[in-house]
């Protein structure tokens, strides 16, 4: 036998293992339309475990993790099918956000930051000694958005503001990259309601991570299925239930109100610990 019979087999037998998937794919289908109607989650880690040890049973152990990877990745895009599914079949988006804009007339700073002001009147900018009292500031309708430096070339990301986003429930409504004296930074203006916009084309947002081998990896492969393009991940540790566990804070390239973004962040929110949206804007001056 030579290389193209060998090639041959290869597409017959990929051609069974597509109209088994598209028959599996169906079987998905049966099973969201049943979910939506019992409002049942569609991730069931115990009946996946099952079934990769069912399959896996009597494998050549050679195969036994390649297969494994096959079946996990199967039954991730079959989840990711569902989620999709179960939004046209019912209300269940789990995060509100507005399109209407926000209006802008008194934004608070850390007075420190005040040089990086472009978009307003420096003099109408109230500022104030933290980002603690920017967020105070905000709460109390005093001012109506807050501005804060949340990276920048050479120094990195800003711990401090995107805990206070998380902490203080703010979100990123307008993001702009800043060029001066050869020193880039981002600067974002945030306030106390997730505004989403049509020319929006990032999302921020913060998930923790299941504390086990491949599950960041899934996340990533989850976002990647989505086609959608990751503009920036870090991880931060924290303490939680006497351990050392992690946040991760990504940047999506995608708009949320689009069936989608919505089926992912619907995917995201019911498979990661935790998972919080920090903002929907464009990013004015990054391509
Ligand atoms: C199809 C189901 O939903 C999900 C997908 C699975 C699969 O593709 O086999 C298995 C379990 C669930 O995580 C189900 O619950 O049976």
């Amino acid at each position: 036998m030579d290389l193209s019979d060998v090639r041959k087999n290869i597409d017959r037998v990929d051609g069974e293992i597509r109209r088994l998937f598209v028959e599996r794919m169906t079987l998905a289908d049966q099973v969201a339309c049943i979910k939506a109607k019992t409002e049942d989650k569609i991730y069931k880690p115990d009946r996946e475990e099952i079934i990769i040890k069912k399959q896996t049973e009597g494998m050549k152990p050679e195969l036994v993790r390649e297969y494994t990877a096959l079946i996990k990745r199967i039954m991730e895009v079959s989840r990711k099918y569902q989620y999709g599914r179960t939004l046209e079949l019912r209300q269940c988006f789990p995060f509100e956000y507005t399109k209407v804009p926000a209006v802008i007339l008194k934004p608070a700073m850390v007075r420190e930051e005040l040089y990086t002001c472009e978009d307003y009147s420096k003099d109408k900018v109230i500022t104030v000694a933290s980002y603690e009292e920017v967020a105070d500031y905000i709460k109390e309708g005093k001012a109506d958005a807050g501005i804060g430096i949340i990276e920048e070339v050479g120094i990195g990301v800003s711990d401090e503001l995107h805990n206070l986003l998380a902490e203080k429930e703010l979100y990123i409504t307008h993001c702009k990259v800043q060029e001066d004296g050869g020193v880039r930074r981002k600067v974002v203006t945030f306030v106390d309601t997730l505004v989403v916009l049509p020319s929006h084309n990032r999302v921020k947002i913060m998930f923790e991570c299941p504390n086990h081998s491949g599950s960041i990896s899934s996340i990533l492969s989850m976002i990647s299925d989505y086609g959608v393009n990751l503009t920036e991940i870090h991880s931060r540790p924290f303490w939680k239930d006497n351990s050392w566990n992690y946040k991760f804070f990504a940047e999506l390239n995608a708009n949320i109100d689009t069936k989608e973004i919505r089926a992912l962040l619907y995917q995201l929110s019911q498979e990661t610990e935790y998972l919080k949206i920090l903002g929907s804007y464009a990013c004015e001056g990054d391509f």
